[in-house]
């Protein structure tokens, strides 16, 4: 079975970042399925344009991917979709139109990738939303996978649009922001994949956010309830639902991780330590792990069976749980 790989935003930033994610994925044994975001920070800007429809905002965003489709030789494949986008400017401010403007990030960024894989002599084939969802604009469940079969057996990388789906009506919907990794286990689920690689730009999931909590160290192994509860409680920007299809599809583990780090697995295990991650839940903290119940005989709020929530900021809370596991987790 081939496996499904998701490049995050955060890994799109450059022409040189799309070669980069193309040399990776042709690295694997068999052609994998990719699942592609938007590069980092478009969909926010296209956001804002739905709101302000600002031509220069258009412009910039525009011309970020006219400067990286240059530079790789694919500019004529964006071309339409950028035609495309100014034209949106005109369209009512509806629910449907918001989805669709967020639509064009994972559009653009999948159309250059399977571009520029082809330019490297990579056979590709490009998917653009084959997720049929309802019609919740902005947070839309997944119905059923198009192509599925064509997805499974396919010999050639196929590069599939994350974060976006189609109703029934074929307009273009979003799971909800941060909805890129859902899609790529969704879609696991539905091939049947035994293994989901989430590439970011973390070295996998980590015990706390790298930005506030400096002494912050990857996780080698994680339970999928464990992953499921730490999504809900927001680390690493994961959509709420990222792990729901690994739970449904009981055979099938996720891989977190950059391109060269080990990262970490998540599956149906059940690893050390105790606590796991610790997330910021206001001006306290989310303490996610196997044994978060625990935690309510120190005066903690149970938020569900491995997330609790304390009333200390997060560095404190990884200085008190999570830092004396952490020379046996290295
Ligand atoms: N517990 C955590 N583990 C790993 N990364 C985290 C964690 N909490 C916050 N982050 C931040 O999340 C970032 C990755 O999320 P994001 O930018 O949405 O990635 P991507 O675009 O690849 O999906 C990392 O650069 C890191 O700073
Ligand atoms: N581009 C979408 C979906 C997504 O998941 O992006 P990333 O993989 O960069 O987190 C967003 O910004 O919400």
């Amino acid at each position: 079975m081939r496996p499904v790989v998701k490049i995050g935003g955060s890994l799109l930033r450059s022409a040189d970042d799309f070669i980069r994610a193309a040399k990776f994925l042709a690295s694997y044994e068999r052609p994998p399925i990719a699942v592609v975001s938007a590069v980092k920070g478009v969909t926010d800007m296209l956001l804002e344009l739905y709101k302000t429809r600002s031509y220069l905002m258009f412009e910039e965003v525009a011309h970020r991917h006219i400067s990286i489709a240059r530079a790789l030789g694919v500019e004529d494949e964006v071309a339409p979709l950028l035609r495309e986008l100014e034209a949106a400017l005109q369209l009512p401010k509806e629910p449907w139109a918001v989805d669709y403007f967020a639509s064009f990030g994972e559009r653009l960024s999948a159309t250059i990738l399977a571009s520029v894989a082809r330019r490297m002599g990579i056979a590709a084939k490009l998917y653009i939303a084959p997720i049929v969802t309802d019609s919740s604009f902005g947070n839309a469940t997944p119905i059923r996978l198009d192509y599925a079969d064509e997805l499974r057996e396919g010999d050639v990388l196929a590069v599939v649009t994350g974060f976006i789906g189609r109703d029934r009506e074929g307009r273009f919907t979003t799971v909800g922001r941060g909805g890129s990794d859902y899609t790529a286990t969704y879609i696991g689920k539905e091939i049947g994949a035994r293994k989901v690689f989430l590439i970011t730009d973390a070295p996998g999931v980590m015990t706390a956010d790298p930005r506030e909590v400096e002494e912050a160290e990857v996780l080698p192994l994680m339970s999928i309830y464990e992953a499921v509860a730490a999504a809900q409680a927001g680390a690493k920007n994961f959509h709420p639902r990222t792990f729901q299809p690994v739970l449904e599809a009981g055979n099938m583990a996720v891989e977190v991780r950059s391109y060269h780090s080990r990262g970490t697995l998540i599956g149906h295990i059940y690893p050390p330590p105790p606590y796991k991650v610790v997330t910021r839940c206001g001006q306290g903290s989310c303490v996610v792990g196997l044994a978060a119940e625990e935690l309510t005989k120190l005066g903690g709020v149970s938020l569900g069976r491995y997330t609790c929530r304390l009333d200390i900021p997060p560095r404190q809370a990884h200085e008190l749980l999570v830092k004396p596991y952490i020379k046996y987790i290295k």
